[in-house]
């Protein structure tokens, strides 16, 4: 249709821009607070991408003449960029409900996981289910996170360990990327934990040798598509040697490498993940000083992960020293069995309370600075023309 959008969101009290001069994230005073407009309306065009932002009377001048597919009234309501959630494990079988029963008696995440429960509970679970199991659980939880504003999400794999069930787990995702109504980054995590039976090396080989390969294949013959490969650097799970030939052999293959790192122990993962390049380290409840450092100048991002530590009763990661560093601090869920957390509000909300963040520290953490964790800053995470329309409105006037 000529002239014709789809969609035109009239006369919000606010549109929160988050930014608007094209930063692909932002740190340190940028952060003191974010581009609003008052009083403001947004076209997106029928190719989904924002056309127009700015004040009512001025776009309503401007498209007098063009018709909409949709129009809505957003008097007194307030206009979002749809929240980032960097960061969770969404393809799963089964539940662990009776390690939450047996964390609540002292027992603590390690001593779970080296008795082969925790992620490998899960890895049993999960070679067990169907794909269509997998995919119609994964679908509901999609469900919940995006009418908790989510609108675009990393999802890794990281249950199946073996070879076949990775695969699985990365058929679902792609499925949902290609027919659901969120943005998707999926991430290849087959060194989530190091399987029965084999040492971290001995997994760290398999994976080099047949896992890594047969996904390059698979994504140059346009069958699943990975966009980021991570590890779970942690003592008694994947040291540093076996992560870093994991990184640098997914880095080779075209992966962005966005990892676990000092979690529950100093690892220096931090270090290794700027001397590899890496876009994002997630957790980092122990990270050394010089890690932060190392980070803050290496533009590599925190994915601060505030339902970890609540859950685990783990230190909180240092978020203000982070910040006052002017490392990029991002946001994520980590939705998994262990936190079953869907809400990005609930995450922001965690880490002003218990990570000390401000508000604007953490809106910018789940969208823009969220979004370019997972290398998509260009598109999403801030609403400006040219950038998709990924929105939000919320029934509250600021
Ligand atoms: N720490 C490693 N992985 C997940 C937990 C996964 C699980 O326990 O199933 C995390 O990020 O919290
Ligand atoms: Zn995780």
């Amino acid at each position: 249709m000529a002239g014709g959008h789809r969609l035109l969101l009239e006369n919000a009290r606010q549109v929160v821009l988050v930014c608007a001069r094209g930063e692909r994230f932002l740190t340190r005073d940028a952060l003191r607070s974010l581009e609003v407009l008052e009083g403001a309306s947004l076209v997106v065009g029928t190719d989904g991408f924002i056309k127009a932002i700015g004040p009512a009377d001025a776009i309503q001048k401007q498209f007098s003449e063009e018709t909409f597919e949709e129009r809505i009234d957003c008097s007194g309501k307030c206009i979002l960029p749809g929240l980032v959630d960097a960061h969770t494990h969404p393809v799963w079988a089964g539940e662990r409900v009776h390690e939450f029963a047996m964390k609540l008696a002292g027992a603590t995440y390690m001593d779970i996981h080296q008795a082969g429960g925790g992620i490998n509970f899960t890895v049993e679970r999960t070679r067990q289910a169907s794909e269509e199991e997998l995919y119609s659980s994964f679908q509901q939880r999609l469900g919940c996170m995006m009418r908790a504003g989510t609108t675009l999400v990393e999802c890794k794999s990281g249950y199946g360990l073996s070879l076949e069930t990775e695969l699985k787990m990365l058929r679902v995702i792609e499925r949902a990327r290609r027919e659901l109504d969120i943005g998707i980054s999926a991430t290849y995590c087959g060194a989530h934990s190091v399987p029965k039976g084999k040492t971290a090396s001995e997994a760290a080989d398999d994976i080099i040798k047949n896992h890594l390969p047969r996904l390059k294949e698979l994504g140059r013959n346009g069958e699943i598509h990975v966009d980021n490969i991570d590890v779970f650097c942690e003592k008694g799970v994947f040291d540093l040697d076996s992560t870093r030939r994991i990184l640098q052999s997914g880095k080779d293959i075209g992966l962005q490498i966005n990892f676990h790192g000092d979690e529950l122990h100093p690892m220096k993962a931090a270090e290794l993940g700027v001397e590899l390049g890496a876009q994002a380290i997630s957790h980092l409840e122990e990270v050394s000083d010089e890690g932060i450092a190392a980070m803050a100048s290496a533009r590599c991002s925190a994915v601060l992960l505030p339902t970890t530590a609540y859950m685990l009763r783990l230190k909180q990661p240092r978020a203000r020293k982070m910040l006052d560093e002017g490392v990029i601090v991002a946001l994520g869920s980590d939705f998994n069995p262990n936190a079953y957390c869907f809400s990005m509000p609930m995450v922001m909300h965690l880490a002003c309370v218990n990570m000390r963040m401000s508000m604007p520290e953490a809106l910018a953490a789940a969208t823009i600075n969220a979004a370019y964790a997972l290398g998509k800053s260009h598109t999403q995470g801030s609403l400006e023309v040219g950038k998709q329309g990924d929105l939000i409105i919320i029934n509250s006037p600021r």
